[in-house]
C-alpha cells in the first residue's frame, strides 16, 4: 500500500478480501486502523449473479440448478460452490471480528446502492469522516441502463453509467431452487442482522 499523508484517505478494493481467511490478520497486522467498507446484497440474487458472470465467460458450464445441490432429491446445498459459499456473510464476518471491532466495518446495501445511491454513499462518507460531497445531485437513473448513473465522470462533463458487466440480465432460475436457497440462507442473515445491527430485508 502506498504511504499516507496527513489528511489522505488510501483505498483498495478487492471483493475476494470478505471471503479470504487470512485476509483479515494480515490487514492488521499492516495497520489495526483500517476501515473496512463490505458491499453485500440478498446471498441467492448475488449466487445468481456469480453464475450469471462465469457463465458469460464459459457458456458451457452445467446449469445453476445442478452446480447448486449436492443431492438433488435431498435438496442438499453444495456449499463448497463458491457462489454459494460467498453468500454465507455471518460466517466470514466472524472471521473479520477476530481482528477488527464492528465499529471499523462498514456494510453498505448493494439494493439500497441501486435504490437510493445518494443515501448508501452518505452513510460511506460518514463512516470515512467525510463530508457529505456526493449527494443527490450527483446521480440520475438511466432508463437504458436500468440503474443509477453519474450525471458527470470525474474529470469530465459528460454521464458515466458502469459498464457492460454490471447490470447483465440474470438467467430464470426455477423458483424452487430459489425457495430452497432462501430457506437455507434465512438464519445466516438472520445472524448477520443480528452482528451487523442493520436488517438488509432479504426475505420474502
Ligand atoms: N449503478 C449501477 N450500475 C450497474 N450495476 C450496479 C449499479 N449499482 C449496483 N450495481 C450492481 O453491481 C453488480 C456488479 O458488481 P460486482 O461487485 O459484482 O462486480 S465485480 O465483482 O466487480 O465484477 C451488478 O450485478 P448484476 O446485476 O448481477 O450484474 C449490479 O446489480
Amino acid at each position: 500500500m502506498p504511504k499516507t499523508l496527513e489528511g489522505q484517505i488510501t483505498m483498495e478494493k478487492t471483493p475476494s478480501y470478505f471471503v479470504t481467511r487470512e485476509a483479515p490478520a494480515r490487514i492488521s497486522a499492516m495497520s489495526r486502523d483500517t476501515k473496512l467498507i463490505v458491499v453485500v446484497r440478498d446471498p441467492v440474487t448475488r449466487a445468481i449473479s456469480d453464475y450469471t458472470q462465469t457463465l458469460s465467460k464459459k457458456p458451457d458450464i452445467p446449469s445453476f440448478e445442478s452446480l447448486t445441490f449436492k443431492n438433488r432429491t435431498t435438496g442438499l446445498i453444495d456449499t463448497s460452490w463458491s457462489a454459494i459459499q460467498i453468500g454465507i456473510y455471518a460466517k466470514h464476518l466472524d472471521n473479520w471480528l477476530h481482528y477488527f471491532p464492528m465499529e471499523q466495518i462498514l456494510f453498505v446495501s448493494g439494493e439500497r446502492l441501486i435504490s437510493d445511491p445518494a443515501g448508501e454513499l452518505g452513510r460511506v462518507q460518514d463512516f470515512l469522516g467525510l463530508k457529505r460531497i456526493i449527494t443527490d445531485k450527483h446521480f440520475y437513473f438511466n432508463q437504458t441502463k436500468g440503474f443509477p448513473c453519474l450525471k458527470k465522470a470525474e474529470g469530465s462533463s459528460k454521464p458515466h453509467c458502469l459498464g457492460k458487466t454490471k447490470g447483465r440480465t440474470h438467467p430464470n432460475i426455477n423458483p424452487e431452487v430459489v425457495q430452497r436457497l432462501r430457506d437455507f440462507y434465512r438464519p445466516f442473515n438472520m445472524k448477520f442482522y443480528q452482528m451487523t445491527g442493520r436488517f438488509f430485508g432479504w426475505e420474502d
